[in-house]
């Protein structure tokens, strides 16, 4: 993760009040991406490779154990099968998922699965996915998570605070839970598909920066619509606005919903022209997935063999 932590700035409401995303705009431009054939053939593997190691791997489930996260923490540490690493030429490439994200009462499991991996863990925190939990019990659960090992911790905001224009009490709550994951990294879910338009989704994701995010991430994989392309151009292009302004790069993460090796390639295509090649790194992009892995697994059998294998063959959960 980006040592640099973001220092935040006072509640600066100049830098959002006024500004309208046009959605029909943010749908024309990121239209175009999808269909682009702007990766190479032979260079997909690559960028494949790379997305693996952006991907935060996540299982956020009702039925979570203790065996499922062992399971899943085996895959961070090996994502793809020796055999076909060593046919990309490979076999000497450390390849591992950028981290493991779980809920907290799992974080103890994956810090042992982890042990040794420099694989962080991330836990979800605040009362993932609603957040609609009084603030100190929010802050108990971050402090909680911490002592348990996570070395990130995803929260959600309140959303009524965002839908309400309130920006001092969003900014106070963000900046408290900054305070509260202390040396932990923190990614401010702005439960996107909630927050009714882009502009909202535009002032929130730069009053999480103000208040102290060191990464914005799009949704819980909760909601109704998650990570989509126009709701990622808005926060990137908050994102490219307050580095201008202060100087720092705040990480940027879509999740729910992206189950595709196709739909990697496509975040990874939207970060390069927008932010550009440093934006692709793993310390200032993740994609937060619990399933995409399996399907990139297979793009990179395919692309070895020339043969798809089952989708079972792939299992992770
Ligand atoms: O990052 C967290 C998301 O819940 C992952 O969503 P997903 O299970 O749809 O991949």
């Amino acid at each position: 993760m980006n040592d640099a932590r973001n220092p935040g700035t006072p509640l600066t409401p100049d830098w959002f009040e006024g500004v309208t995303v046009n959605r029909s705009a943010a749908e024309r431009r990121t239209a175009q991406i999808p269909a682009r054939r702007s990766v190479k053939k032979d260079h997909q593997a690559a960028w494949l490779i790379h997305a693996i190691r952006c991907i935060d791997l996540t299982t956020l489930a009702g039925d979570d154990t203790a065996e499922r996260v062992r399971r899943l923490c085996a895959k961070a540490r090996q994502p793809v099968r020796p055999d076909i690493q060593a046919a990309l030429g490979l076999a000497e490439e450390r390849i591992a998922t950028a981290a493991v994200c779980v809920y907290p009462t799992m974080v103890p499991h994956a810090v042992a699965a982890l042990a040794g991996s420099g694989i962080p863990v991330a836990s979800v925190a605040t009362g993932f996915p609603a957040g609609l939990m009084p603030l100190p019990l929010r802050l108990a659960e971050i402090r909680w998570c911490v002592e348990q090992g996570a070395a990130e911790i995803d929260i959600v905001i309140t959303r009524e605070h965002a839908l309400r224009g309130d920006w001092p009490a969003l900014y106070d709550e963000i900046a408290a839970m900054r305070e509260a994951c202390g040396d932990a990294h923190m990614k401010a879910i702005l439960a996107t598909g909630e927050l009714g338009s882009l502009t909202t989704v535009h002032a929130a994701s730069m009053v999480a920066m103000q208040a102290g995010a060191d990464f914005i991430k799009t949704s819980t994989g909760k909601e109704t619509e998650n990570a989509t392309l126009p709701v990622a151009l808005t926060m990137i292009r908050a994102l490219r606005d307050y580095q201008g302004r202060t100087g720092h790069a705040v990480g940027f993460k879509p999740a729910g919903g992206l189950r595709s090796a196709k739909e990697a390639m496509v975040w990874l295509s939207l970060i390069r022209e927008e932010l550009g090649l440093r934006a692709m790194q793993p310390d200032l992009f993740r994609i937060g997935a619990s399933s995409m892995l399996g399907d990139i697994e297979r793009q990179l059998e395919h692309h070895v063999t020339g043969r798809y294998a089952a989708q079972s063959h792939h299992p992770i959960g």
